[in-house]
């Protein structure tokens, strides 16, 4: 049976595939992405990651579904205590300070994808926010998957890679996928409709958001 994610995935599948091949991530595995570049991802991506984790508190909080509720929260706690974590690690390997964080202005692509899921939330439904969640879950851990058996021969890209190819890592996104189709199963066609485009547009964000850090891009 065609799942409600099979659907939206199916609608998303160019910009995916537009992903993959994205220079940004073929330099990654070849080890040839200028260091820089790195940097101003990692520097970017810790804004969208401390705001991805606030959604998650504040989805949460709107949800009734106690077991759903949890599994937001403790993604939310995971996010600090992990993926955040790990990337201070990449900080200091690559002389990321704190006053560098606290200097650089955030960019558009990275503040309007995080407006674009605060916007479903707060402007649509808990439904359409879910939806605008999961392709950051589902593509990294696919990108996760496709780079980790060529491997990179930098050490850096390569331990970035393996953060995306872990069993726990992908037991979570497999959770969201349920979490999404359970939201879609309680929505009415017209928010069915509008999950898609939520999960359309974060993919599209996605893809821009490799580009933003080849163009280091600024306002
Ligand atoms: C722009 C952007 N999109 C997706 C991820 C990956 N990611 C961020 S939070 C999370 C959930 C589990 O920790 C995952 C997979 C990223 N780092 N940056």
């Amino acid at each position: 049976m065609t799942t409600f994610t099979d659907q939206i995935h199916t609608a998303a599948a160019p910009l995916w595939q537009k992903s993959f091949d994205h220079p940004f991530i073929h330099q990654l595995s070849a080890g040839s992405l200028p260091s820089e570049v790195f940097r101003y991802y990692l520097i970017q991506d810790r804004y969208y990651l401390s705001e991805f984790g606030k959604l998650h508190e504040q989805i949460a909080d709107q949800l009734t579904d106690d077991k759903a509720k949890a599994f937001l929260m403790a993604g939310a706690q995971g996010l600090k205590d992990g993926e955040i974590a790990v990337r201070e690690g990449f900080f200091e390997q690559l002389n990321i300070t704190d006053d560098e964080l606290a200097h650089t202005p955030i960019a558009p692509t990275a503040y309007n994808y995080v407006n674009h899921m605060y916007a479903e939330l707060y402007r649509g439904t808990t439904a359409q926010a879910i939806a605008g969640l999961l392709p950051c879950y589902w593509l990294y851990n696919q990108i996760g998957q496709q780079l980790v058996a060529q491997g990179s021969p930098k050490e850096l890209y390569q331990r970035w890679i393996e953060t995306y190819d872990s069993d726990t890592y992908t037991d979570s996104v497999n959770q969201m996928i349920a979490l999404t189709n359970q939201a879609a199963e309680q929505a009415d066609d017209d928010t069915r409709a509008k999950m898609q485009t939520s999960f359309v547009r974060s993919s599209a964000y996605e893809l821009a958001f490799w580009q933003m850090a080849l163009d280091e891009q600024k306002w």
